[in-house]
């Protein structure tokens, strides 16, 4: 159709495009820029490749959910994909036969609240853990909050309790994970742009990068294999945990059933740390797997930078605790519906802090058209996730963490429905991520008291600011962290039978 036209954007020079005019940090700041000035749909061109930004809920509508089944794969890395051996990753899956059947294990077992309620007393218990860990050494909450999602995701995926130091399994998956510079290298993405370049002899100038590849690959399989190795011991021996990795393997499956088990189990394990994600710029920077960018502990940690800038929200949810719980028992994942103000903290940390500001691309598989717009096949198109839930329209004064925004008659929109993703490739954990992130949020409330630190006599309020990447996290900063209250420490240490 003559009338369509590609979204609007920036000119670009010949063959590189706008390759040099996106910014590489913090990308969503500059993307939201060129909603401003383009519209809610625009577009950029780097190298040939297309990249189609929406910055509102209608284009996502439109577009990510409306026409879902042209708009699902996701990009294939050669270097990452198939050469450090994880093509067969969720993130690098072809919409195919294989990625339905990833996406059908992981919504038997997460794909509603009911379903991922067997979940919930390891949330219980792993958090009750943190936060007598917390108790002890406050200074580490950094640490703890890393542990405890990784604890609570290896339980619940494998079965599996992590030892307190140096567990073999999450240090080699730290160890997969740090060694992936060959994927990021800049030379990675000459390779998956001219992918023959990978057959290139050992001796050749400057290909050290593939022999490092070649390293990682081994590596890699390791991490997938090991957990997947130490079900099926714990099954032989009749000495298996409920998971969600035993329930698939105790159903009887075939062995290309059990492939596809396996791999569903570490894009769990390890998708939840931190999906393997391709960043839409020049450098086409990988932001890998490893236990530093991660979803959970980003939104951990940015609930606790929220309760040390706003006292007063704490104030107000300890009210509702007390009021609805009274003094004799902690929080649980049941009173979920019950603590509206817990919930509306949960959904404001979601909003305040966008753990993936743009989403991940979603590639094209056809023409797709919309509001006299053409996305061609082969477009990523980037929601900028960041840019909807600060827009001052839809949420007044973004900047301001405001539970209160959630309740009354006129509640503003869940963020809920946008920070997880659209359409067919919607975050799978996301009930998973609420159960955790609420199971989180009210247990440290009732227990900790979170205040700011003093320097010199006088309180310091930290700045809220984040890292860039494809998970981004609060930076660093200080808070003071103490017990509540006797009552509530004693009913974390079971005095009142609560501890098991
Ligand atoms: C606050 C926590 C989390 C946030 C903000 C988050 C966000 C996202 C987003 C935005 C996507 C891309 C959706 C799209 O294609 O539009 C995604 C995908 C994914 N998430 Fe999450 N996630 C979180 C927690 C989790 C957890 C707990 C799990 C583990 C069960 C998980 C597993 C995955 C997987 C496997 C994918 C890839 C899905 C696919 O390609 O079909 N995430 N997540």
């Amino acid at each position: 159709n003559r009338l369509l036209t590609l979204p609007p954007g920036p000119t670009g020079w010949p063959i590189i495009g706008n390759l040099f005019a996106v910014s590489l940090d913090k990308t969503w700041f500059h993307f939201a820029e060129l909603g401003k000035e383009y519209g809610d749909i625009s577009s950029i061109s780097i190298l040939g490749t297309r990249y189609v930004i929406l910055s509102s809920s209608k284009t996502v509508s439109g577009i990510l959910e409306r026409q879902s089944a042209k708009c699902s794969d996701r990009s294939h890395p050669t270097m990452a994909g198939d050469f450090v051996s994880w093509s067969s990753g969720m993130l690098f899956v072809n919409y195919s036969g294989r990625f339905h059947r990833y996406r059908k294990f992981l919504h038997k077992m997460f794909g509603s609240r009911s379903s991922t309620a067997t979940c919930n007393p390891i949330e219980e218990e792993e958090t009750r853990r943190f936060l007598s860990n917390v108790l002890e050494q406050p200074d580490n909450l950094a640490a703890h909050i890393r542990t405890t999602a990784g604890a609570i995701i290896l339980k619940v995926t494998y079965g599996y309790t992590i030892q307190p130091n140096e567990d073999p399994f999450v240090e080699l998956s730290d160890r997969a994970m740090s060694n992936i510079s060959p994927v990021t290298s800049p030379w990675a993405s000459l390779v998956d742009r001219i992918p023959t370049l990978r057959c290139l002899p050992e001796w050749f100038p400057g290909t050290r990068f593939l022999q490092d590849a070649k390293k990682n690959h081994q590596l890699a399989m390791e991490t997938v294999t090991r957990p997947h190795q130490y079900i099926l011991e714990q099954m032989a021996a009749g000495t298996v945990k409920a998971s969600f990795s035993s329930a698939l393997l105790e159903e009887g499956v075939s062995p290309e059933e059990e492939d596809i088990a396996m791999w569903t189990a570490i894009n769990t394990y390890l998708g939840t740390s931190t999906p393997l994600i391709r960043e839409c710029h020049h450098s086409l920077i990988l932001d890998v797997f490893s236990g530093v960018s991660d979803t959970m502990v980003s939104v951990i940690h940015a609930f606790f930078l929220a309760m040390t800038i706003y006292p007063e929200v704490q104030r107000t949810a300890r009210a509702e605790l007390n009021a609805v719980l009274g003094t004799e028992r902690l929080p649980r994942l049941d009173d979920r519906d019950s603590l509206p103000y817990i919930n509306a903290i949960c959904k404001e940390v979601l909003r305040w802090h966008v753990v993936t500001p743009l989403g991940v691309p979603h590639v094209s598989t056809e023409d797709i058209t919309y509001n006299g717009f053409v996305v061609p096949k082969g477009s990523y198109i980037i929601a900028n996730l960041w840019s909807i839930l600060h827009d001052e329209t839809t949420y007044p004064d973004p900047e301001v963490f405001k539970p209160e925004r959630f309740l009354g008659e006129k509640p503003q929109p869940d963020p809920q429905n946008i920070c997880f993703g659209f359409g067919r490739t919607v975050c799978p954990g996301l009930h998973l991520a609420q159960a955790s992130l609420f199971v989180s949020v009210a247990m440290s409330l009732a227990v900790l008291d979170i205040s700011r630190h003093v320097e010199d006599g006088v309180e310091v309020v930290p700045k809220f600011e984040v890292t860039g990447g494809t998970i981004s996290h609060p930076k660093p900063f200080k808070c003071r962290i103490t017990s509540r209250s006797t009552n509530a420490e004693a009913l974390l240490r079971g005095q009142h039978g609560y501890l098991h």
